[in-house]
């Protein structure tokens, strides 16, 4: 009897685990991370905890389904590639109908969620993000363009516009310049990648940069965009909305950046590549921490 208990029980958590894998939570934890420092942002005191918790539970939602969506429409590819092939749709173990289902519950509480307790600003302006990356990005953009992360990450950049809009209400120009650093900061996360994985997205037709302009052009782009990135991080300093402990860090992250970029172009090894990927998270996640920081220490002192 207890042996059937505890078959049941690890039955149940590798289905649930495979449901959980179907949100990227790490990508998921990121954007939460981003949205949350929009939400910091947007007062000089601390916000409302029952917005705050309300807020991030509705965003939190609504891109988990956008993560989910994006596994059942690319199932076929991810089927195919080394590192998603083992995915829990594309490998049969969830249906395309649960899938479905899951990601459509999701989006459904997210929005109801940020509709009824945060505003309806919100709402819309997290659904249509939701779409963009599920359904422009992923249906349209990911299949048709070189460009298609440049386009498409605009809906991955929206977090911190939607925790600033979450306590104020309102669309305003400091949580806009967020957004852009985002923007800005994709390209270099994700070519990276995918210079690292070419061969698989070549495997599937993928136009990725690397696959239509090769991987000499891709590093280039890279370098290029580390730059525009550097220019973008300083706006927030330029327009007095952070203090000197942003600047400072701000400078010597995005140089590390840059110096990641430079020795891809120029000295680059064979994990380079995965190497600078890596480095692009822990980058975005210590930019928004230093946002934090600076804003409270920053207000603090005058
Ligand atoms: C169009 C925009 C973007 C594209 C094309 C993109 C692409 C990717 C890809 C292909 C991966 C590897 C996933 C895997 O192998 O499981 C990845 C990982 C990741 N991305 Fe992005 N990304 C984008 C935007 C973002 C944004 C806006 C964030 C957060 C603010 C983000 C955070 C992450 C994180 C944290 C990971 C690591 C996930 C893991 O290790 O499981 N990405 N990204
Ligand atoms: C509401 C809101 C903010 C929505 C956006 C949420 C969201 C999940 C953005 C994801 C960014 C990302 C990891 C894209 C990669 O997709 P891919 O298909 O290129 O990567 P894959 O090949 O690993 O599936």
């Amino acid at each position: 009897m207890a042996q059937t208990k505890l078959a049941v029980f690890s039955g149940w958590s590798l289905v649930w685990r495979d449901y959980y894998q179907l949100t990227k939570p790490k990508v998921v934890a990121l954007l939460l991370l981003t949205a949350w420092v929009g939400m910091m942002l947007a007062q000089p005191g601390l916000p409302a905890l029952d917005v705050l918790v309300v807020s991030m539970i509705g965003i939190g939602l609504l891109s988990s389904a956008a993560a989910a969506l994006n596994h059942v429409l690319d199932q076929r590819i991810d089927a195919q590639m080394a590192r998603t092939h083992h995915r829990p749709v594309a490998r049969g173990r969830i249906s395309t109908e649960r899938a479905v289902v899951f990601s459509l519950v999701l989006a459904a509480t997210g929005f109801v969620v940020l509709y009824a307790a945060v505003n309806p600003l919100t709402a819309w302006l997290t659904l249509a993000s939701m779409f963009g990356y599920a359904v422009v990005y992923t249906m349209y953009l990911k299949r048709a363009t070189p460009q298609n992360i440049v386009i498409g990450g605009l809906a991955g950049a929206m977090p911190p516009l939607l925790g600033w809009t979450a306590m104020t209400g309102q669309i305003a120009a400091e949580p806009l310049l967020l957004v852009m650093i985002i923007f800005a900061w994709t390209p270099p996360h994700f070519w990276a990648l995918a210079i690292h994985r070419r061969d698989d997205y070549a495997k599937v037709n993928m136009p990725m940069l690397p696959v239509t302009h090769g991987i000499e052009f891709t590093k280039t782009a890279i370098f290029l965009y580390t730059l525009i990135l550097f220019l973008v991080c300083l706006m927030p300093y330029l327009v007095g909305m952070t203090g000197a402990i942003y600047l400072v860090g701000t400078v010597l992250l995005n140089l590390w950046f840059m110096g990641y970029a430079w020795q891809l172009k120029f000295h680059a090894k064979a994990d380079t590549a995965i190497k600078t990927f890596r480095f692009s998270i822990v980058h975005l996640m210590l930019l928004f921490l230093l946002l934090l920081v600076d804003h409270y220490l920053k207000w603090t002192a005058f």
